[in-house]
């Protein structure tokens, strides 16, 4: 029984419960995001310990650095095209393992991870279990030429389906618009309640000039979310 209901104890506890997932000579996509962070260093405490033999994927430069703190060993999707288990974090996850990410804006080298992996596990603290997606914006990132032409078309592509068109440039800690680490730019769209995310993932997916956009449909096998009453496992099927 958890003996603290704070967010980022219940993270740790998912992050936790991850590693019996993991086993010696697995090929790992180590996701981003706090709940990742977690996740890493008690797989590197482990790998450290001479316990487990593994490699890692970071799905972002701060999950790299952060790996290499921690004593877990690294390779890339160019040395390691295939992955056992993916492991990460979501802004959002619904009853059918549909999840929004993206909150971080590592989405795109989230969902390459992801699809690389023979597995994805989410871990998460219950505020992320929601019932229906959407109440966190959905993350939309487009390549920096021409982005407000391409923000027009996804106005028009969530109009074109009944959806709310509000949507902000994120920006940066500094001057200027936030960059992610490839380099592009992420609009959030504040959709509401997504009726049909399959829709929606096919009509962002159709814009010219977006890359990758915060929906992970089909994605997610098993979630891990923690809550201050214990620990509820979603499985797919
Ligand atoms: O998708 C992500 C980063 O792009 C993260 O997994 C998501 O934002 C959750 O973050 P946190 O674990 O810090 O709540």
């Amino acid at each position: 029984m958890v003996t603290t209901s704070s967010p980022d104890a219940l993270k740790r506890l998912a992050a936790e419960r991850a590693l019996d997932f993991v086993d010696s000579g697995m090929r790992l996509g180590l996701g981003s995001g706090s709940t990742a962070a977690h996740f890493v260093a008690a797989l590197g405490a482990k790998v450290r310990a001479g316990g487990l033999d593994v490699v890692g994927v970071p799905t972002s430069e701060s999950t790299r650095r952060l790996a290499v703190e921690h004593g877990v060993p690294l390779t890339t999707l160019e040395e390691t095209p295939e992955l056992d288990l993916t492991v990460d974090g979501a802004d959002e996850v619904d009853g059918r393992l549909r999840l929004i990410k993206g909150g971080g804006g590592a989405l795109l080298r989230e969902k390459i991870v992801a699809a690389s992996s023979g597995r994805m596990i989410v871990i998460a603290d219950r505020s992320k279990r929601v019932a229906r997606l959407g109440r966190f914006p959905l993350p939309v990132e487009v390549v920096p030429f021409g982005h407000p032409s391409t923000a027009v078309r996804i106005a028009r592509a969530l109009a074109g389906i009944g959806l709310p068109t509000a949507m902000r440039l994120r920006q940066g800690s500094g001057d200027g618009p936030y960059r992610t680490d490839g380099g592009n730019l992420i609009y959030d769209c504040d959709l509401g309640e997504i009726p049909d995310p399959e829709t929606l993932d096919a009509a962002l997916s159709a814009v010219p000039g977006v890359v990758e956009h915060g929906l992970f449909i089909g994605l997610c096998a098993c979630a891990i979310i923690a809550g201050p009453d214990g620990i509820e496992l979603l499985e797919r099927g």
